[in-house]
Formats: structure tokens, C-alpha cells, sequence
């Protein structure tokens, strides 16, 4: 519970077994914010790896089940499993995330025992994470920025996790049969223009989640622009989302994209990959105060605007489910100078979010004094808490 009476969503016990190098782990905690300390290698990224487990997706490091399994001299375990109780705006809950039993390479999830979709996760246990994958997000690959961007629109919209993954299975299929027919086969022509409407209609939803997730963060930005962190100026490039951007309505985007498509048939073929669509969306940022693109900062700027926008879209999450999503930021203090770090503990105790932080020394987190619970981690167990 926050003070003014709100539940805080976050874990407040967690089990690890057999989970990269730890063995076993039992963790009790409050819905605080967790600032976990401790030497290079003892395990902290570990800890909120198995923490990003519950949420949507492949996790912090988007790991294979096999790559999480405890590395032993004996060989590998054979099993892992992350277990949490926690507390949501519905109540409280259990989350699992494991190996299956007959094939330790596959993952599954549970909420409260039964099996959980991506975008179930998504609804139940919002989450939001940043990595030092993110410094360099403004000036490194598209596709980088673009799995970042989905990320903060599935925060707000569940449903963006089964779009996408409709979306790639049926772009997966269509290029399938384009690879047979560049050998000579013919396959059925209805069943490839079926995909591409199947593909158009996903499509279409994914830019209109992503065009509503994209106002509602600008709006947020500039609603209550932070003193600490640099502000964004945001846009959005992509075909399908500039066709609704222009005021196209969601049959004529369908249409269009769809008719699209089979005329890049023969291109696509040669290309082996689709060329054009939301898959190859990007996000572009100018840092505002600056007035410059946001590739153009140093190391340190571009890393406060990344953490800003996080920031600012836990605060739309906020107003809009009514609880702030749980934060992961691995090694956020690092590059941060002594105000940010204030800023951001002020920020995520505004927020009244269990955020998820780690850093090597104890000191980086004196900000947050006893607003947070502070763990140390020592060779994949925990040595202190407090
Ligand atoms: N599957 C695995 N089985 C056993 N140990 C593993 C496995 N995967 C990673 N490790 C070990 O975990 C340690 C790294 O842990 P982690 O990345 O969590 O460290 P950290 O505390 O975040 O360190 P840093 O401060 O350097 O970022 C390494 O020593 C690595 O060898």
C-alpha cells in the first residue's frame, strides 16, 4: 500500500531454483523499491532478469530457457524455475515463470497456476524495463529502438503482445510461400492473398496502439515536464502509421496496405524478407532542451533521456490503469550524475512504483534513505537486507 492508500503493485516474495547462479533463493520483500548492491558478477542482473521472467517477453536479457539454467561443474541443473507472490490492483497473485518438465529449453508462465499468454502477463503485471542495452537505443539499430517502443505500448495496451505475434506469424507464412514459389511450386493464391489480409488487419492494429501509446506519452511529457531529466520530442516513421497519421480510416489503411503487399510480392521474393510494413516501424526522439536529435547527446544525455521517457510512461500508465507499472532499470545510476540520481529516486517514489535497481555500490541509492528496501547480493545469495 502506498500512503495515500493505493495498492503498489510489485513482488513481495520471491522463490528462484536452479536460475543462472542462483541455486536456490528465498526472498521476502514489501512493495518498496528494491536497490540491490553487490559486487561485479555476484548476481544482480541475474536477480532482476528472473524479475523481468514474469512479465511479457524473453526477460532483460531475451535469454533462451537454456542459457537461465544453473551452470554447474557437475553440468547444467535440469530444471529452473521463478516463482513470486505479488500484488496487483486486482488483488493479490501468484506468478510463475519455468522450464517445462519435458523440454528445458521451452518456457512456460503461470498466473495463479494456469497457463498465461504474453498479453495476459501484460494486463495482470505491467512492467517496464531498462537495461544498458538502452544507452546507446538513439544511435544503434532500428529494430533496438522498435522492440523498446512495443514494449512501453504494451505496458498500456495488453493486446499489442497478440497483434505482434499474429502479425509475425502470418508475415513467417507468407514469405514461406513465397520462398516456394520462387522454386517453382504453386501453392494456393487465395491462401497467400488471405495472409497478407490477415497481416493488414494486424498491422493496422499494431500502428493504431502504437500512434495512441505515442500521444498519450508526448501528452504526459509535456504535461509535467521533468526539472532532472531531458525532455522528448517524439514521432513515429512507418507506412502503415503514417497512412492512419494522415487520416485514413482503418478499412482504407487495411486496404492500402494489404494491395501494398502483393505488389511487393516479387520484391519481397528477391529479398527473402518482407520490406515494408510495422515490423520496420521506428521511433525517432529529439532532445528538447537541446534541440537536437537525441543520437547527437553524450553517453550520459542519451542515457537520462531513455530514462526519462520510461519515467514518463510509467506516469501515463499511472493515470491510465490507475498504478504505476513495476520498473526494472538495471545499472540506471550508472552515467547519472548526483542530481539525476536524486531526480530519479524522487521520480520513482512519486510514481509509487516498485522499481527494480542495481548498481555496485550502496551509496547510489542514499537518495531513497528508508524508502527503499536495500539487498545486498554476494555470489548468488543474499547477504543483507534492509
Ligand atoms: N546459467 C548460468 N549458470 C551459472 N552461473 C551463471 C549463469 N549465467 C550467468 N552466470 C554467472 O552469473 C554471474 C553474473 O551475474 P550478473 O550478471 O547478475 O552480475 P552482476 O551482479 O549484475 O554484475 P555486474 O555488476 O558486473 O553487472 C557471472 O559470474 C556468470 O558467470
Amino acid at each position: 500500500m502506498s500512503e495515500d492508500g493505493a495498492v503498489r503493485p510489485g513482488v513481495t516474495r520471491l522463490k528462484l531454483t536452479g536460475f543462472r547462479n542462483y541455486a536456490s533463493l528465498d526472498l521476502s520483500l514489501d512493495a518498496r523499491p528494491v536497490a540491490l548492491t553487490g559486487p561485479n558478477g555476484a548476481g544482480k542482473t541475474n536477480l532482476v532478469e528472473a524479475v523481468s521472467l514474469l512479465g511479457p517477453g524473453r526477460g532483460v536479457r531475451a535469454a533462451s530457457g537454456e542459457a537461465v539454467l544453473r551452470r554447474t561443474p557437475d553440468g547444467p541443473d535440469r530444471l529452473w524455475a521463478v516463482h513470486a507472490e505479488a500484488l496487483t490492483r486486482a488483488g493479490p497473485v501468484t506468478l510463475a515463470a519455468g522450464s517445462e518438465p519435458s523440454d528445458p529449453a521451452r518456457r512456460r508462465t503461470k498466473i495463479d497456476g494456469a497457463a498465461a499468454t504474453q498479453s495476459a502477463l501484460a494486463r495482470v503485471f505491467p512492467m517496464l524495463w531498462l537495461t544498458p542495452r538502452e544507452d546507446r537505443l538513439w544511435a544503434g539499430p532500428r529494430a533496438d529502438r522498435l522492440r523498446f517502443f512495443d514494449r512501453l505500448v504494451l505496458s498500456g495496451a495488453p493486446d499489442h503482445a497478440s497483434q505482434l505475434s499474429a502479425y509475425d506469424k502470418a508475415m513467417r507464412e507468407r514469405q514461406r510461400l513465397l520462398d516456394r514459389m520462387a522454386e517453382g511450386a504453386r501453392p494456393d493464391p487465395d491462401w497467400l492473398a488471405a495472409l497478407e489480409t490477415e497481416m493488414a488487419g494486424r498491422a493496422v492494429a499494431l500502428a493504431a496502439a502504437r500512434l495512441d501509446a505515442l500521444a498519450r506519452l508526448q501528452a504526459e511529457i509535456d504535461a509535467r515536464p521533468s526539472s532532472r531529466f531531458p525532455t522528448a520530442e517524439l514521432a513515429l516513421e512507418g507506412v502503415v502509421e503514417a497512412s492512419l497519421a494522415a487520416g485514413a480510416s482503418a478499412a482504407g489503411a487495411e486496404d492500402a496496405f494489404a494491395s501494398a503487399l502483393m505488389k511487393a510480392r516479387p520484391r519481397d521474393s528477391a529479398a527473402g524478407r518482407a520490406l515494408s510494413g510495422p515490423h520496420r516501424s521506428d521511433l525517432t526522439a529529439r532532445h528538447r532542451e537541446k534541440d537536437q536529435p537525441a543520437a547527437d547527446g553524450s553517453t550520459g544525455e542519451q542515457k537520462a533521456l531513455v530514462l526519462g521517457l520510461a519515467l514518463a510512461q510509467a506516469g501515463a500508465i499511472r493515470s491510465q490503469r490507475g498504478a504505476a507499472p513495476v520498473l526494472i532499470l538495471d545499472e540506471a545510476c550508472a552515467h547519472l550524475d548526483a542530481g539525476r540520481r536524486e531526480g530519479l529516486a524522487e521520480a520513482i517514489l512519486a510514481l509509487d512504483a516498485q522499481a527494480w535497481l542495481t548498481g555496485v555500490d550502496a551509496a547510489l541509492f542514499a537518495p531513497f534513505a528508508r524508502a527503499a528496501q536495500h539487498v545486498r547480493i554476494e555470489a548468488g545469495a543474499v547477504a543483507q537486507i534492509g
